[in-house]
């Protein structure tokens, strides 16, 4: 049984954050774990309190996984402040840690902040650079690069100068574009689109979790990058289909369990 780790943010609501990366890695025939960054509180309609952990518990918490555990893979969510981040880069560079997705959460779904402004600087600096894939949606790739992007052809450029600020590839969300679902990866030598027909449903919440969960459940799997980008995307479209209201807000995609 393949392992995949996740360092994250609780959603309360179970939509998104931990919640959704350990529904998608069982899903996906993996044996998941977690490492919490940050208790929100947190439904469908928003985030009303962060309550984030010491970094001292975050190094605790990954280093008695590393030290015990053989970690096919590694996705890093909800980290709100520097300290966090700092700590984060230096235990997965201290474990030699492979197969390390990010997903650069900025903002939820609901508008709430879920990172602090200045902690952005310490992503770039210290958790772009040990990345195998990073994985921000428009909004993300705008903050990061400080210009608008609008186009496909815009995302194209996003991801060449992402991957120029460190990671080995870059794969930019275009669940926020008009028309398609297109999503372009570059990885370092060409690119890749995945393209799917938009899907009509306001129940998005916690896609971006899911989908980087379940890069990092396939690459644990050994499936080369764009191989398990293609079968994340299979995942994440089927978990759109089946997404629904639970409450008054915007609903969670829902998880089906796909043995391999
Ligand atoms: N309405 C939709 N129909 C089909 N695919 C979607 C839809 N919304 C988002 N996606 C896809 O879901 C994945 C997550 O993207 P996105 O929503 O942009 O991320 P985030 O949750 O980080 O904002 C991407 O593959 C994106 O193309
Ligand atoms: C703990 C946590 N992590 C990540 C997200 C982002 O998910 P989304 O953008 O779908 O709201 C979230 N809302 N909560």
């Amino acid at each position: 049984m393949r392992k995949v780790l996740t360092i994250a943010g609780s959603d309360s609501c179970g939509g998104a954050g931990i919640q959704a990366d350990l529904k998608t890695f069982a899903a996906l025939g993996t044996y998941g774990m977690s490492v919490i960054t940050a208790v929100t509180a947190q439904n469908t309609q928003g985030v009303f309190a962060v309550q984030e952990i010491a970094p001292e518990m975050v190094a605790k918490q990954i280093s008695c996984l590393y030290e015990d555990i053989v970690i096919d893979a590694v996705k890093i969510g909800m980290v709100s402040k520097t300290e966090i981040i700092k700590t984060i880069a230096r235990k997965l560079k201290e474990y030699q840690a492979k197969n390390i997705v990010v997903d650069p959460v900025m903002i939820s779904k609901s508008g709430y902040d879920l990172m602090h402004p200045e902690a952005k600087e310490e992503l770039i600096r210290t958790l772009l650079p040990v990345a195998d894939v990073v994985t921000p949606n428009l909004y993300e790739a705008q903050v990061i690069l400080e210009r608008e992007i609008t186009t496909v052809e815009d995302m194209e450029k996003a991801a060449r100068d992402i991957v120029a600020l460190g990671p080995k590839s870059a794969l930019v969300k275009g669940g926020h574009l008009r028309g398609n679902a297109v999503d372009v990866l570059y990885d370092g030598e060409s690119f890749t689109y995945y393209d799917q027909e938009r899907i009509a449903t306001t129940n998005t919440h916690g896609t971006g979790c899911t989908y980087s969960s379940a890069i990092a459940a396939h690459l644990a799997r050994g499936l080369s990058l764009k191989e398990a980008v293609q079968g994340a995307k299979e995942y994440i479209t089927g978990a759109i289909l089946n997404s629904f209201s639970i409450g008054k807000g915007v609903g969670p995609t829902h998880h089906f369990y796909k043995y391999y």
